[in-house]
Order: C-alpha cells, then structure tokens, then sequence
C-alpha cells in the first residue's frame, strides 16, 4: 500500500517561490489503480520524486508498504517498481543481462531473478529476443523490457509516469494489458498522463491537482457528482479557467 500524507514542497527559482505541491494527501490499497492526474507544472512529477525519496520533502512524508521514505531509501526504493517514458536501456548488455543486473542491485537472490526474469518474459512477450543485445531493439520491444524491469524485484507498488507517450497503438495496448496485470497481483498503482481518455479507461480512482493541490479525488463517479461534469477532459479544462 502506498500513503502520501500532506507532503509539501515549495521550490525557491529567480527570487520567486513556488509551492509545487501542497498538501498532498492519497492512499492506494494493493490491487486498486490511482491516476494521479493534473495540467503541466501541477505537481506530479515532484510528488513521485518525493514517494522515490530522491527529493526531500519540506513536511508531510511518504510511506510504501509500511517503511516512510525518509526513514528508510534504500528500504523503499526496493517496494518500489517505476517505469517513465524517457526510461533507457544499456544497449551493450543482453536484456536477460541488464534484467538480472537490476535484479542484482534491488538484492534479489540470482536464482529467483533468473526464474521471474523467464516468467516475465513470457507474460510480457520478450522471451524470443532475451539474448539480444537491448541496443538491437526496436522502441516498442525496449518498451516491453522496461516494463519487466520494474517488476524484476516484485514490488508491492508501482509507479508509471507517462507510460503511454510516443507509443503507437500496440504499444499503448501493452502498457493496458500491463496495468490490468498489475491489478491482478495486487500491485497498489499510481498513474502519471496527460491523456486523460486513457486514464479514464484505466485508472479505478483519480487525484485531480492543480497548482500542488488536490482539488478533487475520488472515483469517476465520485468526481462526475463533485464537479458536475462527465469527463476529466472537461473537468481539467474548468480547473484551468480558473488561473
Ligand atoms: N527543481 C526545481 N526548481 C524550481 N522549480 C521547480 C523544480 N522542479 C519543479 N519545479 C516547479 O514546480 C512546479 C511543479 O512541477 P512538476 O514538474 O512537479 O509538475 P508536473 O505536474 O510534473 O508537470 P508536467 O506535466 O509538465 O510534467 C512547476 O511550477 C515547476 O516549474
């Protein structure tokens, strides 16, 4: 399960402070899938740098599977599976290589890595090309493998940012059958993206934040009693009005 209570942080640029999240506060049980949604500059990005504990956050904290970030990194980064568009693969290792070496650093014994590495590859359709060079791949199978990466170490929670951008049609395809495996094993996940159609399709709750606040969460059909409005698209466009 993933806790962010009233983390906060204000970033200090060109003599102006800016508050990029404010407040925060959401929780997602294991098996639920959390869009955490907002316009460009709403606080996304620093929420997940904050659950990842690569930024400190000024109060509140973050707390994953029962370990608080700031008490424990290392603990948490190891309940943690993320998974960004701009991920990269290291083009001179095979996949089944780069796949074990991360299993190595998240402390997966070398067995168990070997044997979910095989289980993931048939699940996420990379078994064919796990010897192959990752520099050889194609964007759509480096996709795939990045997306076994994250899961290499089992964590109990996910973290997607942008999973679907420059994806054609398959790919995006992937990343849903992904997600509703994710569901399926009871992995707590948050999803970052601007297409809120996609969201919409995925996602069982929302988190809506304009500016670092959370300005309305629930379910789409909490959100559509709350705002009096079908779709988030429409939703976002009224939040936006108000700046
Ligand atoms: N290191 C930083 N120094 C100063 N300001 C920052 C820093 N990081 C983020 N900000 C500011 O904090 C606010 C929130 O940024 P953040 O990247 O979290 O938004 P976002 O919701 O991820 O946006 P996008 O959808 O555009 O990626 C923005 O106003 C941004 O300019």
């Amino acid at each position: 399960m993933l806790l962010v209570d009233s983390l906060t942080k204000t970033f200090s640029a060109d003599e102006n402070e800016v508050c990029a999240v404010d407040g925060l506060s959401f929780q997602i049980a294991p098996g639920e899938v959390f869009g955490l949604l907002g316009p460009n500059g709403a606080g996304k990005t620093t929420t997940l740098r904050m659950v990842l504990g690569l930024l400190e956050p000024d109060s509140g904290y973050a707390e994953v599977d029962g370990v608080r970030t700031a008490d424990d990194p290392i603990a948490v980064k190891s309940r943690l599976g993320f998974v960004s568009a701009s991920d990269g693969v290291y083009p001179w290792l095979s996949v089944r290589e780069m796949l074990l070496y991360f299993g190595d650093l998240y402390g997966v014994d070398p067995d168990l890595a070997q044997s979910r590495c095989e289980e993931l590859a048939k699940l996420m359709g990379i078994a064919s090309f796990l010897d192959r060079r990752a520099g050889t791949l194609s964007t759509g199978q480096r996709q795939r493998v990045t997306l076994v990466r994250g899961l290499i170490h089992d964590p109990p929670v996910m973290l997607l940012d942008e999973p679907t951008r420059g994806l054609d049609v398959v790919g995006v395809q992937t990343i849903f059958e992904y997600i509703e495996h994710l569901r399926t094993v009871g992995k707590a996940v948050v999803v970052c993206t601007h297409r809120l159609d996609e969201a919409e399709r995925l996602c069982d709750r929302f988190g809506l934040l304009h500016r670092g606040r959370l300005r309305y969460s629930g379910t789409m059909e909490e959100l559509r009693t709350s705002t009096n409005r079908e779709h988030l698209v429409e939703m976002f466009v009224d939040l936006m009005k108000e700046s």
